[in-house]
């Protein structure tokens, strides 16, 4: 699990690290600069690749001119230099790195206006003109020079973060930034690398280290967190000898409709996949012959049951409701009795849009639930918003008031719990973009769940296992199915395992 760290902390982990050993600011750079050409050199292999470096003024700048001198020293014999000269000041770091430069033969043009880069018409662009010390939106002569490069349609990799494109808070629609193929990062991503927006301004990122000093980055106090495969490992326990099916829990899914019964049959395809000792499904009579015909494993309970005072469902060691549940009357019903039993569920689908429709509902759900939205289902319960940092401060916010857990799905997925600790999961990509994804995260949700762990630890896990099933399959596939993603959960899981 990394720390992501914002720019202020990012700033006195380099003063921390700068005293710690002994170096100075400039030797710093000069790391952060060599390991960015680390990155570099293996997305960019043909050494006569024309490269033209847009350097800023500021230390972004500075890293520009320190790699602009050693990818000459490492061959690359087509490298010039662009000095973005739109504004007075300058750091020291640059100065230096500038007089380093002019002690060797380089092509270096000073661009007071856009009208000075006529010459860049083909190859890379490496953009190092303003990095995190971006303090407000690109206008005038800078907005002009992102619009020209952008406009080259050229491959532009971008020094810690693309230009114009803040490390945090909200993004405007309207913000303009130099887009980047990819940007290679400092020692940690940035925060609105994440979020769907960021496509406006990256495809890709990379993080690279540059010698900060860890022990003080992960001291800091930090809301977001990202999850990597150790963090899971160490969740994950192994099934243990002379164990049995009542080990691992009892998982109940109410879902599933006439026309969406699949949905049902998915979660619980999943649920089973993930190693719950027993998973039954609450669906309507209609789908037993399809439940029986695809998952033979998995059990059948009655739903009219339910409106009689709990009618046994409250002895389940995990419940999840929603998939293809339907919004009707029916429904309706059932999430109300379910919610009488004031037992923690896991809660997806229909079942928020109806908690989204009735405010009286939403108020009932117990603490310690898991809610799964997607950004629609997310915008109908919490009101539209027209940002998705804005969108993860209100999920934090409802997390805590509420005391459940939110698993706010995207492509990198935020899992906020009860005291509104962000976890981001880093696993999954677009070949899962397909009908049916989540209601498999619903199915190991609840999986994990009857297994016995918290709720936190089961919706981040759920989501790591999930998103990484989708991109192992993703290697040899361009879309894989729910139902693919489920069934490869027993090996993810096995590979997890210490
Ligand atoms: N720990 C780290 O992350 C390290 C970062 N370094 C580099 O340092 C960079 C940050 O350097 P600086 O703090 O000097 O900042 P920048 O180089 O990003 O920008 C500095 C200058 O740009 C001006 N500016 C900001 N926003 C503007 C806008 N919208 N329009 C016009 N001017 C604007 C500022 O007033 C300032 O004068 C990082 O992105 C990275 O490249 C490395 O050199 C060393 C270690
Ligand atoms: N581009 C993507 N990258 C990573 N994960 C994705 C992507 N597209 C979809 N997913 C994952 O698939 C699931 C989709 O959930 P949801 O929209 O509720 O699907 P459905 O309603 O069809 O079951 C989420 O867990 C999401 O994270």
């Amino acid at each position: 699990m990394q720390n992501l760290i914002n720019q202020e902390q990012m700033r006195s982990a380099d003063v921390f690290t700068i005293k710690e050993q002994e170096i100075s600011s400039i030797e710093l750079m000069e790391t952060a600069s060599a390991a960015f050409v680390k990155e570099f050199v293996r997305e960019i292999t043909d050494e006569n690749t024309p490269i033209a470096v847009l350097c800023g003024k500021g230390n972004n700048g500075g890293d520009g001119l320190a790699i602009a001198r050693i990818l000459n020293d490492k061959g690359y014999n087509l490298v010039s230099v662009y000095l973005i000269d739109f504004s007075a000041q300058e750091t020291e770091e640059y100065k230096v790195n500038l007089n380093r430069l002019k002690d060797q033969w380089f092509p270096l043009t000073t661009v007071k206006s856009v009208a000075d880069l006529k010459n860049l018409k083909s190859g890379v662009i490496i953009d190092a003109v303003l990095g995190a010390g971006l303090n407000k939106k690109l206008s005038g002569l800078y907005l002009e020079l992102a619009q020209f490069v952008n406009g080259l349609n050229l491959h532009v990799i971008a020094v810690d973060v693309p230009t114009g494109f803040p490390a945090e808070g909200k993004l405007d629609k309207d913000n303009v930034y130099i887009k980047a193929e990819l940007v290679i990062c400092f020692q940690r991503p940035k925060i609105n690398f994440f979020f769907p927006e960021s496509a406006a301004a990256l495809n890709r990122f990379i993080v690279t280290p540059i010698g900060l000093s860890e022990e003080f980055i992960e001291r800091f106090d930090s809301p977001y967190k990202l999850s990597d495969a150790g963090d899971i490992s160490d969740l994950i326990k192994p099934r243990k000898p002379f164990t049995h099916k009542g080990t691992y829990g009892h998982a109940l899914i109410v879902a599933g409709q006439r026309e969406t019964m699949g949905a049902a049959i998915l979660a619980a395809r999943a649920c089973l996949y993930s190693g719950a000792g027993l998973t039954t499904l609450s669906i309507p009579e209609s789908g037993l012959t399809a439940l029986n015909a695809t998952l033979p494993e998995v059990m059948y309970k009655d739903r009219t049951a339910l409106s009689q005072s709990g009618g046994g469902f409250e002895n389940f060691s995990a419940i999840a409701v929603g998939p293809g549940l339907g919004t009707g009357a029916e429904s309706l019903d059932i999430l109300t009795s379910l919610l009488k039993l004031k037992l923690p569920l896991i809660i997806d689908a229909d079942a928020l849009n109806l908690l989204g429709e009735y405010e009286e509902l939403f108020k009932q759900v117990p603490e310690g639930s898991v809610l799964t939205p997607h950004i629609k289902e997310f915008d109908h319960l919490f009101g539209v918003h027209d940002s998705w940092w804005d969108r993860l401060q209100t999920a934090r916010a409802q997390a805590v008031q509420r005391k459940c857990v939110i698993v706010l799905k995207n492509q990198y997925t935020f899992i906020i719990d009860q005291y509104g600790g962000v976890k981001i999961n880093p696993t999954g990509n677009p070949a899962m973009a397909q009908g049916g994804m989540g209601d498999v995260l619903t199915g190991i949700i609840a999986s994990l769940s009857a297994q016995g762990y918290p709720a936190d630890q089961a919706a981040s896990a759920a989501c790591y296992l999930h998103g990484l099933s989708g991109d192992k399959l993703a290697v040899s596939k361009i879309a894989v199915t729910a139902s693919a993603v489920a069934g490869y959960i027993p090996e993810v899981l096995k590979e997890l395992i210490k």
